[in-house]
């Protein structure tokens, strides 16, 4: 695993941005792999600028989310594919057929589960998959526990997860308990991954990642069996990290 360390949210999301700027324009038809949540939002808002000032392309890129809430129609403005319109598709030029997130509305879930997974390897695969972290460590949707051999399934979420995902929703009764998400292996399967976090809160979470047991107990741990994973992790994500790690990370401070 590669640590870039940064200063701050800012930075984080402008080297994120750069690192997938650099794979679209080696790729046209690149397969990107997305994530929800507050983290990626910088990164998106900074594609979305490259893409007006320096006509930063997407026509030929597909894309799949890493999960869904299940009972949440697309409408929803809850919905992950809501937040994907607003925060980055309808934003730039890519093809909205190629805009793929599993459907958390359908009556038979299985049957979605298995299709997405079918279609992200028509697609030939994930390219570059962009992760958040959990504050429990969890990647996507999979929680504590999840194994290294899960595929796109039908997750139950936990009450940690819950509660700091209400902030979104009016009521934490309304947060769905159930969602749909790439597993495990299927993240592993990207070529590419560049998990990002920022703020005091993922400092456990960052620690335990890169310096605990690798264990389904802490999901993200599983990356560092991965060949190609960066984590662009910022001061106060990287808080609790020993002076070791720190030492070994590439920093962008001159
Ligand atoms: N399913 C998403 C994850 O993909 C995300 O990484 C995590 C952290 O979210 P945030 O970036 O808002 O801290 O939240 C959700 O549970």
């Amino acid at each position: 695993m590669k640590v870039l360390l940064v200063e701050g949210y800012q930075e984080m999301s402008k080297v994120a941005a750069q690192l997938f700027a650099q794979e679209v324009r080696s790729k046209a038809d690149l397969v990107l792999g997305l994530a929800t949540g507050g983290t990626p939002v910088g990164m998106y808002a900074e594609l979305i600028r490259m893409h007006q000032e320096e006509g930063l392309d997407f026509s030929q890129a597909t894309s799949f989310n890493l999960d869904e809430y299940v009972g949440l129609s697309s409408e929803h403005p809850q919905s992950y594919r809501m937040y994907m319109q607003e925060n980055f598709f309808g934003q730039v030029n890519i093809d909205p057929r190629k805009t793929h997130i599993p459907r958390g509305d359908v009556q038979d879930l299985g049957a979605e589960c298995s299709r997405y997974e079918q279609s992200i390897v028509a697609a030939g695969g994930i390219d570059i998959q962009v992760l958040g972290i959990g504050n429990n460590g969890h990647i996507g949707f999979n929680e504590p526990g999840s194994a290294p051999d899960t595929r796109t399934r039908v997750v139950q979420l936990t009450m940690s997860t819950i509660e700091a995902n209400a902030r979104y929703f009016e009521a934490v009764d309304e947060v769905p308990t159930q969602a749909i998400s790439m597993g495990i292996q299927t993240i592993m399967s990207a070529k590419k991954i560049v998990l990002l976090a920022s703020g005091v809160a993922k400092a456990e979470a960052v620690r335990n990642m890169l310096e605990g047991e690798v264990t389904p107990a802490v999901p993200a741990s599983l990356l560092r069996s991965h060949p190609d994973v960066t984590v662009v992790v910022d001061e106060q994500a990287a808080s609790q990290l020993s002076p070791a790690t720190i030492g070994g990370a590439v920093t962008t401070r001159k």
